[in-house]
C-alpha cells in the first residue's frame, strides 16, 4: 500500500489529545479516510516493533472511574437505579458528557465519534432478513437494550433535573441516542483493569495470556475488546447476548462495568483477521499503544479486535474481514456456525425412533449439556455434539444405566451418528432461504448489492461453507466406514477417552 494523499485527521485531534496529557509520535503516524475501513492509521515512515506511537494518561479514558456523573448522583443512588451493571452507566455518563459541551473534557473526542452505523442493529426489517439462518438476528438484542433505558435509566435521569434539566433531555437522553452511545461502546471500547499494583500483579493484566509488555518495563496488561457479558448486568442479555446463560455464571463470569473504557486515539485504528500490528496496553497511569510487530511506511496500523467470526464482527462492528483462506478463496478463518441442540432432538424424533427425547434432552440440559454447538472451519465435530446424538440413541436399559450412574455416553463416532449428524447439518442448511452458489451469484452482481445486503451475503456464506464441508466430510467417513466392512466406527473420529461434557472437539 502506498501512503495515501487524502486528508490529514491526526493533527486537530492531536491538538485536543496532547492537551489532556497524551502524547503521539505524528512523526510517525497518521490518521485520514482509508477506503472501506473509515477513518484509520498508517505508518508515516517504516517503524520498528516495540515503538510507543502514543500514550494517555488513564484520566483521559471515559469510564465510570473517570467521568463525575456517579459521585454526583451518589453511588447509592447509582446502585439503586442498577447503573452499576451492564453498559447502561457508561452510556449515560457519556450522554452527560455529551450535554455538557465544552464543560467536559471529552468534548472535542466525543464529537468525533460517528453517529451511524452499519450494524444490523440499524438495519431495516428487509436487510435483517438477508441474515435469516444466521447467528445474527437472535444476538442483536435491541429489546433487551431499551428495557434497560426505560428501567434503569430513565428513572434516573428523571430523578435529578438539575443534573439532567428537562430542555436536555430530548436532545441527549432519547433513546436513538442510547443506542449511538451502545454502539459506540460495542464497537469502540476496551476492558481496562483498574491498577492493582505492584511486581507480586505481575500477571494480573495478563488478559490473553499473551507476553506482557513487549520492552519488558514494568508489568502491564492488554486492553482488548470488552466482553459483552457486561452489556446488561441483570440477565446477562445485553446487545450481543440473547443466550440466557445461566444467572449464576454471569455473576462470576461479568465483566466489572467499570473496566470498560473509551480510549480517544485508540479507538482509530482498525483491525483485520491476523493482521494486527500494534496493540494498547495499560500500565499504572497511562494507556500505551506499542507496535508488535515492524510496520512499513504506508502501511495500515491495525489493533486486534480478537478475530472474531463475522458474525460478530458484523454485528459489532458493521464490517466482515476477508482474507485469502488456506483452502483457497477469502473468507474469515474464525468463522463459525451455530446448531442448536433441539435440531439434534427434531432430526431423531423424525426418524421414527420410538424413543422418548423430551426426558434424554431435559436430563443433559440438567447435567450442564450445551444447548448449541459451535462448528468451525477446522471441520470438527464437537464432542458434547456427538454426546447428545448417543444419548438419544442408546436403548432403553442403557439409558437407564446412564441416568443412574450420572454419565454421559462416550463421544465416539459409528455410523449411526453420522447418519444424525448428516441429516442435522442438511436440516441446518435449510434454514437459510439461499443456497451457496445462489450467494455468490449475487455476490457477482455486487455493483448492485447496498454494503448490508453484501455483508450479510458474506456473514451467511461463512456459515454454509462450514456446514457444507463439514457435510463432505462426514458423508466421506461414513462411504469409508462402509468400505471397511465395519461397524461405523473409525479411529480417527471421536477419541473416546472424554468424559462427561467436556468440550473437546472430535475431528471427521
Ligand atoms: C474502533 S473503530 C476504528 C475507527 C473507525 N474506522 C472510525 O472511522 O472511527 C471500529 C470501526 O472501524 C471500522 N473498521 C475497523 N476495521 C475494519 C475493517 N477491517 N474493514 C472495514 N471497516 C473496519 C468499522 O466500522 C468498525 O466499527
Amino acid at each position: 500500500m502506498s501512503v495515501p494523499t487524502p486528508v490529514l485527521l491526526l493533527a486537530p485531534f492531536a491538538s485536543w489529545f496532547e492537551s489532556h496529557g497524551g502524547v503521539v509520535a505524528s512523526h510517525l503516524m497518521d490518521v485520514a479516510e482509508l477506503p472501506g475501513h473509515g477513518r484509520g492509521a498508517f505508518a508515516l515512515q517504516d517503524i520498528h516493533e516495540g515503538t510507543t506511537l502514543f500514550s494517555l494518561p488513564r484520566e483521559l479514558t471515559l469510564s465510570l472511574r473517570t467521568s463525575t456523573l456517579p459521585s454526583l448522583l451518589g453511588v447509592d443512588r447509582w446502585k439503586e437505579f442498577g447503573l452499576n451493571k451492564g453498559w447502561v452507566g457508561l452510556i449515560l455518563c457519556m450522554m452527560w458528557e455529551e450535554s455538557r459541551g465544552v464543560e467536559s473534557k471529552w468534548d472535542v473526542y466525543l464529537s468525533s465519534l460517528p453517529s451511524t452505523f452499519d450494524t444490523p442493529m440499524f438495519w431495516s426489517a428487509e436487510d435483517l432478513e438477508e441474515l435469516k439462518g444466521t447467528a445474527v438476528p437472535d444476538k442483536i438484542g435491541r429489546n433487551d437494550a431499551e428495557k434497560d433505558y426505560r428501567e434503569k435509566l430513565v428513572p434516573a435521569v428523571q430523578s435529578r433535573p438539575d443534573l439532567f434539566p428537562l430542555d436536555t433531555l430530548d436532545r441527549f437522553y432519547s433513546v436513538e441516542r442510547y443506542h449511538i452511545m451502545g454502539s459506540r461502546i460495542l464497537s469502540r471500547s476496551f476492558h481496562v483493569e483498574k491498577w492493582e499494583g505492584g511486581p507480586e500483579d505481575e500477571e494480573m493484566g495478563d488478559v490473553n495470556g499473551e507476553p506482557q509488555a513487549e520492552n519488558g518495563s514494568a508489568p502491564s496488561g492488554e486492553a482488548v475488546p470488552p466482553t459483552e457479558e457486561a452489556a446488561s448486568g441483570d440477565d446477562g442479555e445485553g446487545p450481543g447476548d440473547g443466550e440466557g446463560a445461566d444467572e449464576e455464571d454471569n455473576e462470576e463470569d461479568a465483566e466489572d462495568p467499570a473496566d470498560v473504557a473509551m480510549v480517544p486515539m485508540a479507538d482509530l485504528l482498525n483491525a483485520r483477521y491476523g493482521s494486527s500490528n500494534a496493540k494498547l496496553f495499560y500500565e499504572e497511569h497511562a494507556l500505551e499503544m506499542r507496535t508488535t510487530r515492524f510496520i512499513r511506511r504506508g502501511d495500515q496500523i491495525w489493533n486486534t479486535y480478537g478475530d472474531p467470526p463475522n458474525s460478530d464482527l458484523l454485528r459489532r462492528y458493521g464490517h466482515v474481514d476477508l482474507v485469502p483462506l488456506a483452502q483457497g478463496g477469502l473468507g474469515n478463518p474464525a468463522d463459525v456456525v451455530e446448531v442448536r441442540a433441539d435440531l439434534v432432538t427434531d432430526v431423531v424424533s423424525a426418524s421414527g425412533s420410538s424413543i422418548p427425547v423430551a426426558e434424554r434432552i431435559d436430563w443433559y440440559l440438567e447435567m450442564g449439556g450445551d444447548d448449541v454447538f459451535v462448528l468451525e472451519t477446522d471441520l470438527d465435530i464437537p464432542e458434547p455434539l456427538i454426546v447428545l446424538v448417543r444419548l438419544l440413541q442408546l436403548l432403553e436399559p442403557d439409558w437407564e444405566k446412564t441416568r443412574e450412574k450420572e454419565k454421559p455416553p462416550k463421544p465416539k463416532m459409528d455410523g449411526a451418528v453420522i447418519g444424525v449428524l448428516v441429516e442435522v447439518l442438511h436440516r441446518r442448511l435449510k434454514e437459510y432461504p439461499t443456497t451457496i452458489d445462489e450467494d455468490e451469484a449475487l455476490l457477482y452482481k455486487e455493483d448492485t448489492l447496498s454494503i448490508n445486503k453484501k455483508n450479510a451475503i458474506i456473514v451467511r456464506m461463512g456459515e454454509k461453507i462450514i456446514l457444507q464441508r463439514t457435510l463432505e466430510s462426514l458423508q466421506r467417513l461414513a462411504s469409508q466406514s462402509v468400505g471397511a466392512g465395519k461397524d461405523g466406527k473409525k479411529k480417527r473420529s471421536g477419541t473416546g477417552d472424554a468424559e462427561g461434557f467436556k468440550a473437546k472437539r472430535a475431528r471427521t
